[in-house]
């Protein structure tokens, strides 16, 4: 019988934790491989954890041989814009290095198919108000988007020399939370909008900063694409068995294709929370591009895969519903960091 077992890199965090449920639905056996720097053992719930860092290529390659895997998603890594911009040095060496183990890991343990987390950070700054497309040029223009770029090169590199197959996922703006409550979105500190603005909305003792309001769109605030983490989620089980052509790899942009600013997002937790949050304008956050959309047409035909979460107020009031029962995750460790 052909293993059902899947290695699933920080599996123990956000994104990964949402696909870890999915995949269990859906017939697969998780395996988290997590060193619980950001994630949460309490989000472990489909299948067994292997604690190990991600540049530990013997420790990977084991996990993968003892559990008989037959694919890795490679979601572990560090995830924030702004810290990329002080702290290259950490994105580089966990992101690129973190790449590299997994893919050695893989041809020792002979693992032939590769899911990877890569973000629409690659795109950098569009050149117009177009969705950006996979056929878009891809520059940059922070060491998070650099780093992620140059995971996806190695992988392409490594599909054409040594016959793995790989698809690298191109997210937007991961938001909401699982529909019942049982994983969520509690990263500390948190950095992200929806979340942040959520907390200002419930604490008075924690207000949200608005990074700019002088961006060339609309309204004058940064627009992005939110897209719920449990259709994210649906993307990654959809992959793992997509048939792929000569190159055998393939990337694809996961996005509603819809963008909201800044002040869309915060009127949208203002509906769900039944008060306003409060902010401050503060200046432009370092490495921000003003508007990142996707153009989603090719996830969607190639992989089957339509967002179920169409409209932004469903994915926010699924963000405000798990902050209000969340199981794991303290709000006294919430701060905003630039
Ligand atoms: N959140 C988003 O909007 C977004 C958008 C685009 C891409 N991504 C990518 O998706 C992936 C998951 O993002 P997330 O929001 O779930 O982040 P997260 O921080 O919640 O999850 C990352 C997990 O990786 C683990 N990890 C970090 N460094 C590690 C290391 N050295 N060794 C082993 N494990 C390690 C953490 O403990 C955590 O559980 C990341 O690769 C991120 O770059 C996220
Ligand atoms: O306290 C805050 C936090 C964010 N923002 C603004 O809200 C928008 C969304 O910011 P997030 O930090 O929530 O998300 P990013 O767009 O910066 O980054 C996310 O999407 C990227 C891809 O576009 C990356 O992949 C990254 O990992 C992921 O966190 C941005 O315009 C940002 O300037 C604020 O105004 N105040």
């Amino acid at each position: 019988m052909t293993s059902c077992g899947i290695l699933v890199t920080g599996g123990a965090g956000y994104i990964g934790s949402h696909t870890c449920k999915a995949l269990a639905q859906t017939g697969y056996a998780p395996v988290v491989y997590d060193d619980l720097s950001n994630g949460h053992e309490e989000a472990v719930l489909w299948g067994p954890l292997v604690r190990g860092d991600i540049r530990d290529t013997a420790r990977l390659t084991k996990a993968m041989a003892d559990h008989d895997v037959f694919g890795v998603i490679h979601f572990a890594g560090l995830i924030e814009v702004g810290q990329s911009v002080h702290r290259p040095d950490l994105y580089w060496d966990c992101n690129v290095n973190g790449v590299a183990a997994v893919l050695e890991a893989m041809r020792s343990a002979e693992v032939g198919r590769l899911i990877f987390s890569s973000t629409a950070a690659c795109y950098g700054t569009p050149p117009n108000d177009s969705p950006l497309s996979e056929d878009d040029s891809l520059n940059p223009i922070n060491p998070y988007g650099d780093s992620k770029l140059a995971g996806e090169r190695m992988i392409a590199a490594y599909c054409a020399a040594f016959g793995l197959t790989a698809v690298a996922l191109r997210y937007f703006n991961a938001s909401g939370v699982d529909a019942e409550g049982q994983v969520g979105e509690a990263h500390y500190p948190e950095t992200h909008l929806i979340p942040l603005a959520i907390e200002a909305a419930l604490d008075a003792t924690q207000p949200l900063t608005v990074f700019g309001d002088d961006f060339p769109t609309d309204d004058g605030f940064c627009i992005r694409d939110y897209v719920h983490v449990t259709d994210l989620a649906q993307a990654h089980v959809l992959a793992l068995e997509v048939e792929l052509g000569a190159s055998g790899f393939e990337a694809m942009n996961l996005g509603r294709g819809r963008g909201s600013s800044v002040m869309e997002v915060i009127d949208a937790v203002a509906k769900a929370c039944g008060r306003r949050p409060a902010y401050s304008l503060g200046p432009r956050r370092a490495g921000d591009p003003p508007m990142l959309v996707a153009e989603p047409s090719r996830a969607m035909a190639r992989l089957g895969w339509t967002p179920a979460f169409t409209d932004l107020q469903a994915i926010v009031d699924s963000a405000v519903a798990w902050r209000r029962h969340r199981r794991f995750g303290a709000p006294a460790s919430l701060k905003s960091v630039a």
